[in-house]
């Protein structure tokens, strides 16, 4: 080492630490080299195919992250600040210049290498992101098992698509031209850090464009394992960027930047907004927002019959709770046919009482903020005298402690209608179960909401299904399930809960622009 310049020993230091991590597919192993770390890693962005730190000067800052079971420092990323945003963008709009011309074939292979490499290292890639986002091993195999979904569709996808032409009045032949829109911010959040990352990643490269990605200065570790996968799947440089900073310096220099030409986020609706506001003058920049959710969840007293009970306890419940109720689509908002209601809610806080048990078989929220939140809204039920049927207000605490943030699974009732734990977003484990008297009331219930992103429909009666069903203001609505998901179907919210869908076709309108064009016969 001695002869290394400081920079030729931070590259080393980076590779190093690249080649421990990355060796590390079990919690053992992680906690093992965590811990003989004499200080936290620091990770690197990926931009132009390497691993590096942005420009250390005088302004530069870092930020902790902590670990949500423990509440200890896990590692330390560099805040990327405006200049190395733009130089990650002029790297995208470089490697656009090539990969927009790139065969579909071609593309094609490298979104098929990372699914493979993906699906190689599934136990590593689910150890790090149990680890840095406090969910249970169990729930982060599903999710990186969703990663590698979101490259293989895409992959064969872009192989099969077709573009139809017509003729128009026997004059001209007229077809639809897709060229890929340019490069892409694309910015996601904590709850599914890989999931919702590659979700972005994915339809971006196979339709051609390029990116740069923030993912979330709180969970930025699957990114950076991703950047290392990504230089071993040989992607061209440039095609994917990953820079690593917190939201009001380094996403809102990536969202703002005149060299971006759309903006793919996920994330809570009042940065959805900043998002808009920041892009409202640059027309042409496309947007997609895929924001945050109060969802109901609708159980009619058919759905308890002895047959189906089971099922819908099992259902109502998996939807408030997955991931510790850090999911958009979490159904937050129960309500029940009046004639059920009691023996729905007795079956419900037990079956929750006995399944979602902390460190057992749910884990700790993502966030000593986020901690805070869902406790504040836990002391004003307590204030509003609403009825804990399971769970209580967690104690205070504070980023690096040593208790982790674990928050019990909660059901409140006897929530006054104007109360905002009917309203707002808490996104953790917690859900309100109240009454209804009709179908009408339920509609009436379940949209009485800023929000439309999902619901749940729990019921036996099939002209129901579709009577309410299309009643309802959300963009996806299950019945008699939750959470099944067909990539190629549109994937959005109505009213606050966002703008422009992704998914299939639907993800060819946000990452290309069409043209139509008209051949006379003449
Ligand atoms: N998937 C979802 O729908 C999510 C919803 N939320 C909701 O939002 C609430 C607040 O959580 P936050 O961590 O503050 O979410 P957030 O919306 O601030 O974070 C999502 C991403 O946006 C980035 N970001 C923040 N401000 C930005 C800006 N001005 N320009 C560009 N990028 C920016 C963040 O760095 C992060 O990568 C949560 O309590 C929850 O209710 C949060 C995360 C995910
Ligand atoms: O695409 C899915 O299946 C799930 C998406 C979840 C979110 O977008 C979220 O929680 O933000």
């Amino acid at each position: 080492m001695g002869q290394m310049n400081p920079e030729e020993w931070t590259q080393q230091a980076l590779t190093d630490s690249a080649d421990a991590v990355w060796a590390c597919d079990t919690i053992e192993k992680a906690n093992s080299f965590i811990t003989s770390l004499p200080t936290p890693m620091c990770l690197p962005n990926y931009v132009a195919g390497k691993l590096g730190l942005p420009t250390l000067d005088a302004t530069a800052t870092f930020i902790d992250s902590y670990e949500p079971k423990t509440g200890k420092l896990l590692y330390r990323l560099p805040r990327a600040q405006e200049k190395d945003v733009e130089s990650a963008i002029r790297h995208a709009r470089d490697a656009f210049q090539t990969w927009s011309k790139a065969t579909r074939n071609e593309r094609s292979g490298y979104l098929r290498r990372i699914s493979e490499l993906l699906q190689e290292n599934r136990e590593l890639f689910a150890v790090w992101e149990s680890i840095d986002q406090g969910k249970m091993i169990e729930r982060a195999r599903i999710e990186v098992d969703r990663a590698i979904s979101n490259f293989s569709y895409f992959s064969t996808y872009i192989i099969h698509e077709q573009t139809a032409a017509r003729m128009v009045d026997g004059v001209a032949l007229t077809y639809e031209h897709r060229s890929p829109a340019g490069v892409f911010a694309l910015i996601s959040p904590w709850n599914m850090p890989l999931y919702l990352l590659t979700w972005k990643i994915a339809p971006c490269i196979a339709f051609g464009c390029t990116a740069v990605a923030k993912p979330s200065e709180i969970t930025s570790m699957s990114a950076y394992l991703l950047g290392i996968l990504l230089q071993k799947a040989e992607l061209p440089a440039g095609v994917v960027n990953i820079v690593l900073g917190d939201g009001p310096t380094t996403g809102a220099a990536l969202v703002a930047s005149p060299l971006v030409d759309g903006v793919s986020f996920t994330g809570g609706t009042q940065t959805g907004i900043a998002i808009r506001r920041a892009t409202a003058h640059q027309i042409r920049k496309h947007l997609s927002l895929e924001l945050g959710g109060k969802n109901p969840t609708l159980v009619f007293a058919d759905s308890m019959a002895p047959t189906t009970r089971e099922r819908t306890i099992r259902i109502a419940a998996t939807a408030a709770f997955e991931n510790q109720g850090e999911i958009c689509l979490c159904g937050s908002r129960i309500y029940v046919e009046r004639a059920a209601y009691k023996e729905f809610l007795a079956l419900f806080t037990e079956y929750v009482a006995n399944k979602y048990v902390l460190r057992e078989t749910m884990g700790a929220v993502a966030s000593a903020q986020h901690y805070s939140k869902i406790r504040g809204y836990l002391q004003l039920a307590a204030d509003e005298k609403v009825t804990f049927n399971l769970g209580s207000v967690p104690p205070p605490v504070e980023e690096g402690g040593t208790q982790g943030y674990w928050v019990s699974p909660t059901i409140l009732t006897d929530v006054a209608p104007d109360s905002v734990l009917l309203k707002d977003e808490i996104f953790g484990p917690v859900v309100t179960v109240c009454p209804f008297d009709d179908e009408a009331d339920a509609v009436r219930l379940a949209n009485d909401s800023e929000y439309g992103l999902a619901a749940v429909l729990l019921t036996t009666d099939g002209a129901r299904m579709r009577r309410v069903g299309e009643q309802i203001e959300a963009g996806l609505v299950w019945v008699n399930c939750w959470l099944v998901r067909d990539l190629g179907t549109p994937f959005g919210g109505m009213k606050n809960s966002g703008t422009g869908r992704e998914g299939g076709e639907y993800s060819r309108e946000v990452f290309t622009v069409a043209r139509t064009l008209h051949l006379p016969a003449y």
